[in-house]
């Protein structure tokens, strides 16, 4: 299969601050995946604050708490924006890899008690059908050698590691966690070897921004 090919970029500013964005895709499937860079990362010679970041349309955009996608997104462009430079992934492999509709699906057996990687299962699909390999190249294509990674997913660093990416640092990213979101990071650092640490006040969410406490209605 041919490699994916970083094909246009322009400027994005956001409310963490001035960003280029970066399109790649791939010449054959037209699949898209973009990257968004602050600051000069020319320098290759110097560790990157980086993160890869799954699609997550609930978490990312429709603010959903069943997960702590929407958090770790926006704590990871305003860490990357306060350290200067950085480089997000946004990789487009909604629903770790099995596309929207089919997450919805898991969401409903999930509300019957299924866990997250039960309801995939059940659905026909492995626990992760996400392949990271893809995010290696986008590195590659913007002469990002040498990274500090915002994961707590072991297998993003291994693939990066076994890609020819210097992970230098893992960097942490607990945020987020809520009543509703308990269990799903339970079973990530259960089933999947994930390194959550939760904190000590499980059902009060906290807004990320100002540390304000969420209303919460149930
Ligand atoms: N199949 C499935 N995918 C989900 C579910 N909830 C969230 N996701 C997807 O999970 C992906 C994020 O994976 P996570 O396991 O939360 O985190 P990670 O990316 O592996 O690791 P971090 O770097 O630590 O965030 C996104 O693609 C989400 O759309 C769910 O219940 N089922
Ligand atoms: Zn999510």
């Amino acid at each position: 299969m041919p490699k994916i090919q970083l094909v246009t970029q322009a400027n994005l500013p956001t409310k963490f601050g001035l960003f280029r964005i970066v399109g790649f895709q791939f010449p054959d499937s037209k699949k898209e995946h973009v990257a968004l860079i602050y600051g000069d990362i020319s320098n290759s010679d110097e560790p990157v604050l980086a993160r890869i970041h799954s699609e997550c349309l609930t978490g990312d955009a429709l603010h959903s708490l069943k997960c702590d996608c929407g958090f770790q997104l926006e704590t990871a462009l305003r860490q990357i924006s306060q350290a200067g430079r950085g480089v997000l992934i946004y990789h487009r492999e909604e629903g770790r890899g099995i596309g929207l509709i089919n997450k919805i699906r898991a969401y409903a057996l999930q509300d019957q008690g299924m866990d997250t990687i039960e309801a995939n299962l059940a659905l026909g699909f492995a626990a992760d059908e996400r392949n990271f390999s893809v995010c290696a190249d986008m590195f590659d294509l913007l002469g990002v050698k040498k990274v500090r990674l915002l994961t707590n997913n072991p297998n993003k660093i291994d693939t990066m590691k076994k890609a020819g990416i210097n992970v230098v640092e893992r960097v942490p990213l607990n945020v987020g966690e809520n009543r509703y979101n308990t269990e799903y990071l339970d079973t990530k650092a259960k089933k999947m070897g994930h390194f959550i640490v939760h904190n000590n006040e499980k059902h009060r969410l906290q807004c990320p921004h100002c540390q304000e406490e969420i209303p919460q209605s149930k």
